[in-house]
């Protein structure tokens, strides 16, 4: 079977010799859009929407072959749905696949099938690749890191970060211009005069009095031409304007027209140079393609693509360094309401929360924490490669979130998930509020992922207004809720593990504040307690080690960034971490109070008229879990954590189902969820009494 479609998928070999402009020319010779190819093979062939086996693999490789034609569709689907083609050829030394751990054996036939890629896939992957190898190279280059640093790059460690970075080969360079002429040989810029020249539209010329801007287009094209200026500033300074005021000029323009803070305007100036900021800005504007993660708890991957190609959508893989994502390409039915989609066979998932997960890598039969787990996308992922062995404790701080977390584990068929709802800052206190000699949860986990509530400033396109929500004070607050979620997470993980002792911090922003230097703040403190680790991931930008005047741990090189503009993905942050010895008892959290969370402040705001009519799932709460453990005997009990786990296990064959009337709205303790596989199955149990 496998077999039979990587032969239909064969695509047009690239010769290394041969010039980009023939490969080009040989891509844009189909004129046929792809969904002409995949029809007469689902339906106008058979009749029928639901057609056999073979059938339906023979439309799912026409519709592979399709995508890797996507560059003959019309411009709007190709930014809509996916990457540029690019010409760039591939190295024999690019990774293909994940981490071994994310390889599932019941997806055999379909790696084996996608290893050999098709060319959209590898000209993503290397898209990517390439890109990164640009931003890296700009972040190395004196005074062109980013807009304001020029104070700090006198002692950049260029050498270091160059050394793991292959050489750029002649096909790089080809794609790589704006490299050439930010940094390279005056000879090497091109001829053409008006980039040099003074732009001449200011923003006074297209604000109307009101201060709303007009005319767009000129505007974001007098943005282009002061990003150039900045780019090749030290070779070509325009004598009317300072430096400095251009940068002004290009940050109050991009406030102007994509509506954004001035203050965060100016910290992607600092991320960035002027052109890639340009590049990060305009990617904001546009959604990231739309991911799906197949659920290997109930289908392969292959039979659910065969499945959705029958219901009229187009999906391909997501690329080779992910076994269960699938990319759709465009769907006549709603991705969210689709009976596979109900059965839980997929979940709606950005392509870059995989990662994180990826970088964890769960092994079997370990026991894992995912401590802001709602609404359970990375929980659920774990929860597919423990593969039913194991335990899953998914936790979050926000019960309304907590109801979605439910439902996910539900309608996936998760068995073997606990539900927490604690503040994750405490949780290593929060099963008896003591250590681990007596039980709780402090070193007891294999394994745990800190996907961390963060400003969110890597998925702009989703939520456009994070651009001006996010100010200096929202930032710092979320700074500081990332370092006391971080040392938790640490404290939570058992450094004795035989299999792990793995933490794993990740964030959706891009700012350096909430990566990096919270990662740094934490190694410093706990010392030799605690390393980072290479996160295994196949692609993505080294961490920063030094940032304007801020010096880094040198192992964050070691973590991974992605950017919208670079991997087409949501920008993120991924660093992995070994625990390497019992951290201190930490000190009682006394800022837990007053720095309470938002979402925490929330949950306690909630009316029970709330809980009555939104939440049949989630409000499982109180009083069901106080009357079983009293009839359990277990009321005033301070479980330590292996013990309700081992309650939770004896338990599952009695479950019951939970009504609304059974709920209590007296009381906001944290309660522990089993959820089992099924509608609204589900034991639930007390946690513990909750600490300090
Ligand atoms: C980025 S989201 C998590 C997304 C989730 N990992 C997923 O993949 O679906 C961050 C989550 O952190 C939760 N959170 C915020 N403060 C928390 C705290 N103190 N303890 C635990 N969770 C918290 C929020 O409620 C939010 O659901």
């Amino acid at each position: 079977m496998g077999r039979q479609i990587s032969s239909n998928r064969r695509t047009r070999p690239k010769t290394r010799d041969e010039p980009a402009s023939k490969q080009r020319q040989a891509r844009h010779s189909s004129k046929k859009p792809i969904r002409d190819l995949r029809k007469p093979d689902v339906a106008d062939k058979e009749g029928t929407r639901q057609p056999s086996r073979n059938i339906l693999e023979r439309g799912f490789s026409k519709t592979v072959q399709a995508a890797n034609k996507q560059s003959s569709m019309p411009s709007s689907k190709m930014k809509r749905f996916g990457e540029p083609q690019t010409t760039i050829r591939r190295r024999s030394a690019e990774p293909m696949l994940a981490t071994s751990s994310d390889r599932d054996d019941s997806d055999a036939d379909d790696m084996s099938l996608f290893r050999k890629k098709s060319a959209y896939e590898s000209a993503h992957t290397e898209r990517a690749m390439h890109q990164e190898r640009r931003v890296d190279r700009s972040r190395d280059i004196d005074g062109d890191t980013a807009l304001d640093t020029s104070s700090d790059t006198d002692d950049w460690n260029g050498d270091v970060q160059r050394e793991s970075q292959p050489a750029l080969s002649d096909d790089d360079h080809e794609d790589s211009l704006d490299i050439s002429d930010e940094n390279g040989p005056l000879s090497a810029l091109p001829a053409e005069k008006s980039s040099y020249e003074e732009a001449s539209t200011t923003i006074q010329d297209v604000m109307t009095p009101t201060g709303r801007p007009e005319r767009i287009d000129e505007l974001k094209q007098a943005i282009s031409e002061r990003a150039q200026q900045l780019a090749q500033w030290r070779r070509n300074q325009p004598a009317a304007k300072s430096r400095s005021e251009l940068v002004t000029e290009l940050l109050e323009m991009i406030c102007a027209a994509y509506d954004y803070l001035l203050s965060l305007a100016q910290r992607f100036a600092e991320l960035f140079p002027p052109t890639e900021l340009v590049e990060f800005i305009e990617a904001n504007e546009s959604p990231r393609p739309l991911v799906i993660r197949t659920n290997t708890l109930k289908v392969r991957r292959q039979r659910l693509a065969m499945a959705l190609i029958a219901r009229g959508m187009n999906v391909d893989p997501v690329g080779a360094w992910s076994p269960v994502g699938l990319t759709v390409y465009q769907s006549e039915v709603p991705v969210g309401a689709t009976p596979e989609y109900l059965a839980g066979y997929y979940m709606i998932q950005s392509a870059s929360s995989f990662l994180p997960v990826m970088a964890l890598a769960p092994r079997e039969h370990e026991r894992i924490l995912d401590m802001a787990a709602a609404p359970g996308g990375k929980a659920t992922y774990i929860a597919q490669l423990l593969k039913g062995t194991g335990m899953l404790f998914a936790n979050d701080v926000n019960r309304e979130r907590c109801k979605a977390l439910v439902a996910n584990l539900q309608r996936l068929g998760v068995p073997n998930a606990i539900v927490m709802h604690l503040d994750g800052r405490t949780l290593s206190q929060s099963a008896n509020g003591s250590s681990s000699e007596h039980g709780g949860f402090r070193h007891y986990f294999d394994r745990v992922l800190l996907d961390a509530p963060c400003t969110g400033t890597g998925v702009i396109a989703h939520d456009a207004s994070i651009k001006h929500t996010r100010d200096e004070a929202s930032i710092h607050r979320s700074v500081y809720l990332q370092k006391q979620l971080l040392l938790a997470a640490i404290d939570a993980c058992n450094p004795r593990s035989a299999t792990g002792g793995i933490v794993v911090y990740s964030t959706c922003s891009v700012l350096v504040d909430e990566n990096e230097q919270v990662v740094d703040y934490v190694i410093r403190k706990l010392g030799s307690r605690v390393k980072v680790l290479p996160t295994g991931l196949p692609f993505g930008i080294r961490g920063f080690t030094r940032f304007r005047e801020k010096r880094f741990h040198s192992s964050l090189a070691e973590a991974r960034r992605y950017y919208p503009h670079v991997h087409n993905m949501d920008g993120f942050f991924v660093c992995k971490l070994r625990v390497l010895a019992e951290t201190p008892l930490p000190r009682q959290l006394s800022a837990t109070a007053s720095t309470e969370s938002e979402t925490s402040r929330q949950a306690k705001r909630m009316k029970r008229s709330d809980w009555q009519t939104k939440a049949p799932v989630a409000a499982i709460s109180s009083k069901q879990s106080r009357r079983t453990i009293e009839q359990e005997s277990m009321a005033n009990t301070s479980l330590t954590a292996a013990e309700t786990e081992t309650q939770l296990n004896a338990s599952s064959s009695s479950s019951s189902s939970v009504s609304k009337d059974s709920v209590d709205h007296n009381t906001d303790e944290p309660v522990m969820i089993r959820i089992e596989p099924g509608p609204t199955r589900c034991v639930v149990r007390k946690s513990a009494t909750r600490s300090s």
